[in-house]
């Protein structure tokens, strides 16, 4: 995929960092959608997609981002940064393909490219791309969470390794369970109306889950630890195994119930 051309960004992209996230991830979703019909299958895939988007997406922010430092779920895995993350001011923290199994299955839609930016303690912009689906949700302009539809709560799941205790607390709130690859997808999901929580504990990264939660944040969602504690990024330990994203209404029953009966 060595001929992608992203394009350039357009101009108010370069001034303003939520426009600029959206446009890098929807610009490495469209590189992943040409590496998902390039006849490549199942791990080979998983690979040729991981690394084409990880190095566009680096190529964009040394291009046009030259001052910023970048975690990236691949950058971690060895290549070394240009930049310290630990001093940085301004941290890009990225995940190139969230989801990557289901990216692997043509045609599932349950994968995303992950564009957070971390300022000064905070996050500040995301943008999560669903290039199978040609959305791209950012914090520039927030999803406008529909009114409630269900009767009952829905809870999104990881599709391969639900939590043991969310399907209890599924029983406990009346609520019932929607399994689906990526985080990014799920928390996007809550956004949509197509779940109304995604409960997560036992493992994962910053990466995983700093851009769906700025969007979800802007959108004016409940997110969290399992513990009710603020989620916190760029940590010198970006290892952040559990989150609670959820409308807002549904945040007590889901903590009461965790601090109760916690996640064994
Ligand atoms: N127990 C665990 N430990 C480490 N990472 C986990 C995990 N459970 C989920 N994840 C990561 O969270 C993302 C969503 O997982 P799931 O689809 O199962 O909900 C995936 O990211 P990647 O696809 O970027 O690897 C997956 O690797
Ligand atoms: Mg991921």
């Amino acid at each position: 995929m060595t001929d992608f051309d992203p394009g350039t960004p357009p101009a108010e992209a370069l001034e303003n960092d939520h426009l600029f996230a959206a446009w890098a991830a929807t610009a490495a979703g469209s590189l992943l959608l040409g590496v998902r019909e390039s006849g490549l299958e199942g791990k080979a895939l998983k690979d040729a997609g991981d690394l084409a988007s990880h190095e566009l997406l680096m190529k964009l922010f040394a291009q046009y981002m030259p001052d910023d430092a970048v975690l990236s779920e691949e950058e971690h895995r060895g290549t070394s940064g240009q930049h310290d993350r630990r001093t940085a001011k301004r941290v890009w923290i990225i995940d190139p393909v969230d989801g990557t199994r289901e990216y692997s299955e043509p045609p599932r839609d349950d994968w995303a490219v992950h564009v957070a930016l971390w300022q000064e303690g905070a996050l500040v912009a995301g943008a999560v791309a669903q290039p199978a689906m040609g959305k791209t949700f950012h914090t520039g302009q927030p999803p406008l969470v529909p009114a409630r539809t269900a009767p009952r709560p829905r809870i999104a799941v990881s599709r391969t390794r639900p939590p043991a205790f969310v399907q209890e607390l599924a029983l406990e709130i009346g609520a019932e369970l929607v399994p689906m690859g990526s985080a990014g997808a799920k928390v996007i999901s809550v956004a949509r109306d197509v779940t109304d929580a995604y409960v997560h504990a036992g493992g994962q990264y910053e990466w995983d889950s700093a851009a769906p939660v700025a969007v979800a944040r802007a959108a004016g969602l409940f997110t969290s630890r399992i513990d009710g504690s603020e989620l916190l990024y760029n940590q010198d330990e970006v290892l952040l195994p559990d989150l609670i994203v959820c409308r807002p209404e549904l945040a007590e029953p889901i903590l009461e119930f965790i601090a109760k009966h916690g996640t064994d």
